[in-house]
């Protein structure tokens, strides 16, 4: 049995908020409020998100408010009515419901915000995982903490079993709302649910999945800090390429080439989450055999013993920005106020009018890839290609964030 307010207390030790709290109305949140309330620690600031797919969802959402208003809380809801019955339902519901709630975090000047997540979501997660057959990332628990959107989202609940939080809240002559999605088979994770209540027999129980997912989390650890370590000692970044020796490359234990690989695209394109496992594969066994490829807005070249991961000049090529704002969200360019500048790639035709571009050492593709400074068809400024005018261009992330990228996933 675990004691449920010290999971609270002892979660947010050095967090002194203000908090958020994302309450659904579901057992594991209204009980995260509960605690949440009694523990006193911060100013609290409690949120819904109604996404209007159930009848009852806007009078339950008006439930958590009513339990927050005895309880002295702010309570805000947040509707969504972006599901245009495409795509996976709970997938969209959720990536919107994270984005609402970041966006109100920020609003509200919150350092962070609460969910419920318990012992039993880790182990449905498990379960719903080894379908899609996922390796040790995959099976890897869920953070207590972890940095999204600007915000830090914190799972103080990973100890706590669903059971316990029910008992808890009749202890407390607390009601809560039993959102029928859980029981009409629709989602997956209902079917795991109950998957699990059928594997108890065996001894799968969800203490057991939640320890493997443990065990995989700090697999998963390990295996990044390698990872950063490789990448600290082969990975040189030139103009927003990231270069490596294809030799040392190619003797990399595939887990972490695989790693290296992945976490390099993303600090490439600044996408959130990685490239799928068979797209990956594919590209390190093109790799292995001498070709390049591209993937997600990267390209992957070899030549000589240098492998060269690069911006892909089509994800790039319609991609524009005002002077002043991030271009393709990794380059800052500075210079002379002009009006009706614009930031585009350099492109062929840019790259023709820098006769100075060899002397940066890049292969022409990732030179096209470079910020340039426009106004209309003109070219006024290739900081990057031998034709500064005036402009500087600064590269928004560095080596460094390779391997802290490579240390969190
Ligand atoms: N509609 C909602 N409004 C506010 N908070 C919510 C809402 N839905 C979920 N949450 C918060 O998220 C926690 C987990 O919810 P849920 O089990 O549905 O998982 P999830 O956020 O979809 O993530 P995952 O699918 O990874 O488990 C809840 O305990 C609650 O804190």
């Amino acid at each position: 049995m675990t004691v449920l307010p010290a999971l609270i207390s002892q979660h947010f030790q050095t967090d002194r908020g203000p908090l958020g709290v994302a309450v659904s109305g579901g057992s594991d949140s209204l009980a995260l409020l509960h605690l949440m309330a009694d523990w006193g620690g911060a100013p609290l600031r409690c949120v819904t998100v109604d996404h209007r797919l159930r009848a009852a969802s806007g009078p339950e959402a008006a439930q958590v408010a009513a339990i927050c208003a005895s309880l002295g809380i702010a309570h805000d809801t947040l509707t969504w009515d972006g599901w245009d019955g495409r795509g996976n339902l709970a997938a969209t519901a959720r990536a919107a419901r994270y984005a609402l709630m970041a966006a109100w975090a920020h609003e509200h000047g919150l350092s962070g915000v609460a969910l419920g997540h318990t012992r039993d979501d880790v182990a449905e997660t498990l379960l719903m995982r080894l379908a899609r057959r996922a390796g040790v990332d995959g099976l890897a628990a869920m953070p207590a903490r972890r940095r999204e959107g600007g915000v830090t989202l914190h799972r103080p609940l990973l100890a706590a079993g669903r059971g316990e939080l029910r008992a808890y809240l009749e202890a407390r002559g607390a009601t809560w709302i039993d959102d029928p999605s859980n029981s009409d088979g629709r989602y997956r994770r209902t079917l795991a649910r109950r998957a699990l209540t059928a594997l108890e027999p065996v001894g799968i129980s969800a203490q057991a999945l939640a320890d493997v997912a443990a065990h995989m989390a700090e697999a998963r650890g390990t295996l990044g800090h390698y990872a950063a370590q490789e990448a600290r000692a082969l990975v040189a970044v030139q103009h927003g390429d990231l270069l490596m020796p294809a030799d040392a490359f190619a003797r990399l234990r595939p887990d972490i080439a695989r790693r290296i690989l992945s976490a390099g695209l993303r600090w490439i394109t600044g996408a959130g989450y990685g490239a799928r496992g068979p797209d990956l594969d594919r590209l390190l066994a093109a790799i292995a055999s001498g070709r390049g490829g591209t993937l997600g807005g990267c390209h992957v070249s070899l030549s000589g013993n240098t492998l060269r991961v690069a911006r892909e000049f089509a994800a790039v090529r319609h991609c524009t920005a005002a002077p002043g704002t991030p271009w393709d969200g990794r380059w800052d360019l500075n210079g002379p106020h002009l009006p009706d500048a614009e930031l585009r790639a350099l492109g062929a035709e840019g790259r023709a009018a820098c006769p100075a571009w060899r002397e940066t050492g890049l292969p022409a593709q990732s030179v096209q890839t470079l910020p340039a400074v426009w106004q209309g068809d003109t070219l006024i400024a290739a900081p990057l290609a031998g034709d500064a005018n005036g402009w500087t261009a600064r590269l928004r992330r560095d080596a460094t964030d390779l391997q802290a990228m490579l240390l969190s996933h």
